[in-house]
């Protein structure tokens, strides 16, 4: 039985993925804090719903889901129904496995991972690190659960916030980016259905080239930029405005912003 604490976005999205691969409802608990929300996830999956000491109590594999600043007291809570036998999986940014071990006590075995919202396309990317009392077998239990909804790599705890920034918060970035390009393409009279069509087969395409070729970006941008052509004099203009420079800026304050989510 696995049980996910919190199911929110994140948790909802990781739930969805379960049912995607495979996993039988009634092998799924949820948790959820308002009834109206745990309505909607009876309805939508079929799934049980209950509190997080009963879904403790039931479930061997925990994947603890809410928002860090929420994570202390969820752990409080379910801190007398774990053992060494369960498994916990944070997927919270900043929650160090330290912060988790520490309140629940024990030996109890916790992975920590970051993962994105493509999971809903089964297009993740989940990077996971061991804590102190998780082995090779708890490491292969959560790259199992996660490697059906996208690509699961093992780093260093000590790069999980970093992780965060960049492929946690990623996704931000592109939606943003094409946000951006479609404004522009209004701004050039195009109508706004076309400019996003045009702008999102154009980040897929790009994706898609940039995972399959094996190419380096920069060689796959070069292909785009003919010599006094209209790609140079967009880059020209990105790089007046240092887009490349708030790009390094923005995700080192993401990375320091997952450091502190920790402390609240
Ligand atoms: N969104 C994202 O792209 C990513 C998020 N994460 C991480 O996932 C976690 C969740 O984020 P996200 O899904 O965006 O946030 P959400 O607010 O959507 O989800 C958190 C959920 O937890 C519920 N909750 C809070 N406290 C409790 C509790 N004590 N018992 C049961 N449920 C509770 C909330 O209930 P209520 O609805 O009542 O508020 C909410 O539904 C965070 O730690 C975040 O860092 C990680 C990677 C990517
Ligand atoms: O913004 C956040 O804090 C979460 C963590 C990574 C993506 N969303």
């Amino acid at each position: 039985m696995i049980a996910i604490l919190g199911t929110g976005k994140m948790g909802e999205a990781l739930l969805s993925g379960l049912v995607r691969a495979g996993l039988r409802p009634h092998e799924i608990t949820a948790t959820a804090r308002r009834p109206e929300r745990a309505d909607a996830l009876r309805e939508r999956y079929g799934v049980r719903v209950t509190d997080n000491a009963e879904a403790a109590k039931s479930a061997r594999t925990l994947i603890l889901a809410v928002k860090p600043q929420d994570m202390a007291g969820l752990l409080t809570e379910i801190a007398p129904h774990v053992s060494p036998d369960s498994l916990v999986i944070s997927v919270a940014a900043g929650i160090t496995t330290g912060f988790v071990e520490a309140r629940l006590g024990g030996d109890v075995p916790v992975v920590r991972v970051m993962s994105n919202t493509p999971v809903l396309v089964d297009e993740a990317m989940s990077v996971i690190s061991a804590g102190e009392h998780a082995s090779e077998a708890h490491l292969k239990k959560a790259e199992d659960l996660l490697s059906p909804v996208g690509k699961v790599l093992r780093i260093p705890e000590s790069q999980q916030d970093a992780a965060t920034a960049l492929s946690g918060s990623g996704p931000a970035y592109f939606f943003y980016l094409v946000e951006a390009m479609v404004d522009a393409g209004i701004l050039l009279g195009m109508p706004r259905a076309a400019a996003l069509d045009m702008v999102t087969q154009s980040i897929v395409g790009a994706a898609i080239m940039l995972r399959d070729s094996g190419e380096h970006p920069v060689i796959l941008r070069e292909a785009v930029t003919s010599p006094g052509g209209t790609t140079i004099a967009a880059i020209a203009e990105l790089e007046r405005h240092k887009v490349r420079a708030a790009f390094l800026d923005a995700i080192e304050a993401a990375r320091d912003r997952s450091r502190q989510l920790a402390s609240g």
